[in-house]
């Protein structure tokens, strides 16, 4: 369980989050959806510290978070980041990318060399089995698709087995088709590890469609926190201010239900490419 309390950042005179408060239970897939500067990225920094929030506390399985190293330390292997742009490095190989995953477990001298113990190798070998990238293991990272990259992300945030997952619009530079591979991926092997995630989309439809639940942000307030049935037009006209349209929230339905047996079917070809 992860606990967001009160939580509050300011850049200078900008308040960027204003008392957020979430709780999110293992394994649940929660979508935190908002238009650009809502503070969703700010909202997964401060969960992760690479920004200090101004206020507020969080809790990681029953313990605040206390600025410590050995508390920074135990919040960096419990909190994977999933980032836009996979940030794999290009030269190394698909599989000593996902080992990276398992760096915090290994002595100094071993990272720097490069040698993994077999079990580590084991685990990562699993990681890419769960997002149906094994056939690739040899590849070097900068031979592969943008999807393919990002899958391999998935694989190094689960070589790490934390806890948390948050993924910063993990799908923002894909085409549509491949968003919903890697976002069935992500959720898919999330669940299998009950792995919690924290996942900001700014795409209504794919929020509807792959969210357990929506944390809907604007303005750097949490002004939705439910089920997305419950994710009305009012509720997006409360999301995105200005956006008047009615229809809006009916198309995103529409198209949800078309995409998502579209997406099985291609999730499955994908899979049985992987086993060839
Ligand atoms: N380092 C920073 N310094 C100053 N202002 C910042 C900084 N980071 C974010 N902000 C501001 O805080 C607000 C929230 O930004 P944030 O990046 O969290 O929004 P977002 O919802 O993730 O947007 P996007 O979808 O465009 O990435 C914005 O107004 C942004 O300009």
């Amino acid at each position: 369980m992860i606990e967001i309390r009160g939580l509050a950042k300011s850049y200078g005179a900008h308040q960027a989050l204003k008392d957020v408060t979430l709780s999110i239970r293992p394994g649940e897939f929660v979508v935190v959806l908002g238009p650009s500067g809502a503070g969703k990225s700010t909202l997964l920094r401060c969960i992760n510290r690479l920004a200090q929030p101004t206020a507020g506390e969080i809790v990681v399985e029953g313990t605040p978070f206390r600025s410590s190293a050995r508390d920074l330390r135990l919040l960096r292997r419990n909190v994977a980041m999933i980032f836009q742009q996979h940030n794999l490095v290009k030269r190394l190989s698909v599989l000593k990318n996902v080992l990276v995953g398992r760096m915090a477990d290994l002595s100094p001298v071993l990272s720097c060399l490069q040698l993994f113990p077999e079990a580590d190798v084991k685990i990562a070998r699993h990681c890419l089995e769960q997002v149906a990238m094994s056939h690739k293991a040899d590849s070097r990272a900068d031979a592969l698709s943008g999807g393919e990259q990002q899958r391999v992300g998935i694989a190094r945030a689960l070589a790490q087995q934390p806890k948390f997952m948050l993924a910063d619009e993990p799908v923002a530079s894909l085409d549509p088709k491949t968003s919903r591979i890697v976002l069935s991926y992500l959720k898919q092997s999330c669940k299998e590890s009950n792995i919690a995630v924290l996942c900001n989309l700014h795409q209504i439809d794919y929020a509807l469609e792959f969210g357990e639940r929506i944390v809907g942000l604007s303005a750097g307030e949490v002004v939705y926190d439910g089920a997305p049935a419950g994710v009305s037009g009012d509720v997006i006209r409360r999301i995105y201010p200005g956006l008047d349209d009615p229809n809006v929230l009916d198309a995103a339905q529409r198209l949800t239900e078309r995409r998502r047996a579209a997406a099985e079917a291609v999730i499955a070809a994908a899979a049985a490419e992987g086993r060839a």
